[in-house]
This record gives structure tokens, sequence and C-alpha cells, in this order.
């Protein structure tokens, strides 16, 4: 089955998972359109993997409508449409790399070739070793090969990079960008945000099973609201310097000084107002980790918890 329709590859439509008191998914909507890559990113507990297991069938939503392909997931993964990687669950032990691609290729309706498998997964040169005396980051890219033994419109993968080396990861996102360059749609969980910014077209912050920010990783920095600046200025006051209109935190070395602000504008006008002359001025956003933390935190704030950043 191939699904070309112009409709949303999923939706969720005020989704909830509750276990007890506990709402680790509250009320989420959300639509993914065909070819996108969208990075899942939240804190610890936040609610990506049980959004990630619903929409794979795995767990049932307590309330809301889940929608894959416009059928219902259990449907929609028998087809054999999406492909996934999921955090935890082990390998079938005492078989080699390549008995096990095969085996899983050979259970889908539209296997992929096994040579075209291993290389796009770099693991043709482990294929004759037994899969329980692999190392980390070889077991992830083993099941990262598993997911896309199969031909399928939608790739879900929850953390694929943990315990990947940094060249591992980039060999992981350059075959990752070979599948979505098929037109495949992809949703991945994450922690790393740097790899949310890099890999992603659009990000998805959640927290406490919510929906904080959905854009471009741009849009999210936005969002954030704050900007960094700095300068050179001998000299000066840091009483004054935090006085500025705008002023969330200060950081001086030597003569450089380094501030995040919500308005850059007024910091900058307070001052030259006071009469300094600074030097070398630059203004620019938030780094995406630094938006994000703003992000959660402001929304726990907000919902009298404690950050998350300090939990
Ligand atoms: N089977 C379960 N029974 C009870 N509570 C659960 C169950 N599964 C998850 N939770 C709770 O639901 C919340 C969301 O968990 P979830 O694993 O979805 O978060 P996550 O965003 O994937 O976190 P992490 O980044 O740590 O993997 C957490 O508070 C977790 O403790």
């Amino acid at each position: 089955m191939s699904h070309s329709g112009t409709g949303p590859v999923v939706s969720f439509d005020n989704v909830s998972k509750h276990y007890g008191a506990l709402k680790a998914v509250d009320g989420l909507s959300l639509e993914l359109r065909r070819g996108e890559t969208v990075a899942l990113l939240g804190p610890n507990g936040a609610g990506k993997s049980t959004s990630l297991d619903m929409l794979l069938a795995l767990r049932k939503p307590t309330a809301g409508t889940i929608k894959m392909f416009g059928s219902d997931p259990y449907h929609a993964v028998k087809s054999g449409s999406v492909g996934a990687m999921l955090q935890s669950g082990g390998l079938m032990p005492e078989v080699t790399v390549g008995e096990l691609v095969n085996l899983v290729a050979g259970l889908h309706p539209r296997p992929v070739p096994i040579a075209t498998t291993l290389r796009r997964a770099g693991i043709a040169d482990i294929a004759d070793q037994r899969v329980d005396r692999l190392s980390g980051g070889q077991t992830q890219r083993v099941r990262f090969a598993l997911a896309i033994a199969g031909e399928c419109d939608l790739i879900v993968l929850d953390e694929p990079t943990t315990a990947m080396d940094v060249e591992t990861r980039q060999r992981f996102w350059a075959s990752m960008r070979e599948e979505v360059a098929e037109g495949k749609t992809l949703l991945f969980a994450t922690h790393y945000l740097e790899e949310a910014d890099q890999a992603a077209d659009r990000i998805l912050v959640i927290n406490r099973g919510r929906l904080l920010a959905d854009g471009t990783p741009e849009d999210i920095k936005k969002r954030a609201g704050a900007k960094r600046m700095s300068f050179r200025l001998a000299g000066a006051d840091q009483a004054v310097l935090l006085g500025l209109p705008g002023v969330v935190s200060l950081e001086t070395r030597h003569d450089l000084v380094q501030i995040q602000t919500e308005d850059s504008d007024g910091t900058l006008y307070g001052l030259l107002d006071a009469g300094y002359r600074p030097n070398e001025i630059e203004v620019g956003s938030l780094g995406l980790e630094q938006a994000f933390l703003a992000i959660t935190a402001e929304d726990d704030r907000a919902n009298g918890h404690e950050p998350a950043a300090a939990r």
C-alpha cells in the first residue's frame, strides 16, 4: 500500500494518556505532513515515548483520537506503512546481524533488499557478528536497520542516537536524509537539542504531556524571546548593567560583557543613555538549548511546578 494522499500522515486530536492521577499526555493535538522531518523535544518524563507508543498502537489513549494515514494506528502499523525504532526492547540473541535483518525483512509486506538495508544502517561490516556481542552504538544501528528493513512511508524513532559516538551519529543522519529524500515522513524523539536543530525542519516542544511550541528551529528560538548581547566595555558597573531595561542575566570577563535580555534595543539605549560607549556590540538569538530551557521553565513556573531543569 502506498500513501500518496494529501491528508496528514499523522494526526493527534486532543489525545491524553493518564496513569492514575498522572497525566503523561494531556490533550495533545498535532498533525504531521508528508515529507516532514519532525523532532519531538522535551525533558525527561515529558511524554515523548508515551506519545510515540500510542502512535504505534502499543498503548491505548485514555481519550482523544490518533490517525495514521487516515486510518487507526493499529491497521496502519499492520499494513507495514511505518518503520519504528523504540527505546527499549532486546534483539533476538544467538543470531547474526545479517540473519536478523533478513528475518525481519521477510516478515515485511514490502521488504527492502538486505544489502541496501545493511549499507544504509552502516552495518555491512558487522553482518556476520552475533547480535548479543555488539557495542551499544552497534546495537542502535542494528535496531535502526530493522526499522528500515521494509519499504515504509513513515519512520518513527525514539531517541535513535543514544549510545552512538559522534561519527556514528553523523553517519546515521546521513542515512536518514537518504530515507527522507525518498519522500518519507520522519518523526523522532530526542534529548539532543542540537540534533533537533540540525536534523528537523519542524520541532514540537512538549512538557508535562502538553505541546508548548510548534515551529521551525528558528521559530522556537524566537518564541523563547530573549536575545543574547555582548560588547566590550572597560570599568562597567555591574549594578548599572543589571539595572538596564530587559536584562535577565549578566556575565563579565575582563572587559567582555555578555547579557541575556528580553529587550535588546532597550538594553542598548539604556546603556548609551547612561553615558557608556561600548565597543564590538553583537546581538543574537539564544541557542536552541537555551530557548528550549526558557520555554519549559516558563511553562513550569506558570503552572506552579519546579522547573524541569532543576528536577
Ligand atoms: N506504564 C506506566 N505507568 C505509569 N506511569 C508511566 C508509565 N509509562 C510512563 N509513565 C510516566 O509517564 C510520564 C511520561 O513518560 P514518557 O516515558 O512518555 O516520557 P519521555 O518524554 O519519553 O521521557 P524520557 O525522555 O525520560 O524518555 C512519566 O512521568 C513516566 O514516569
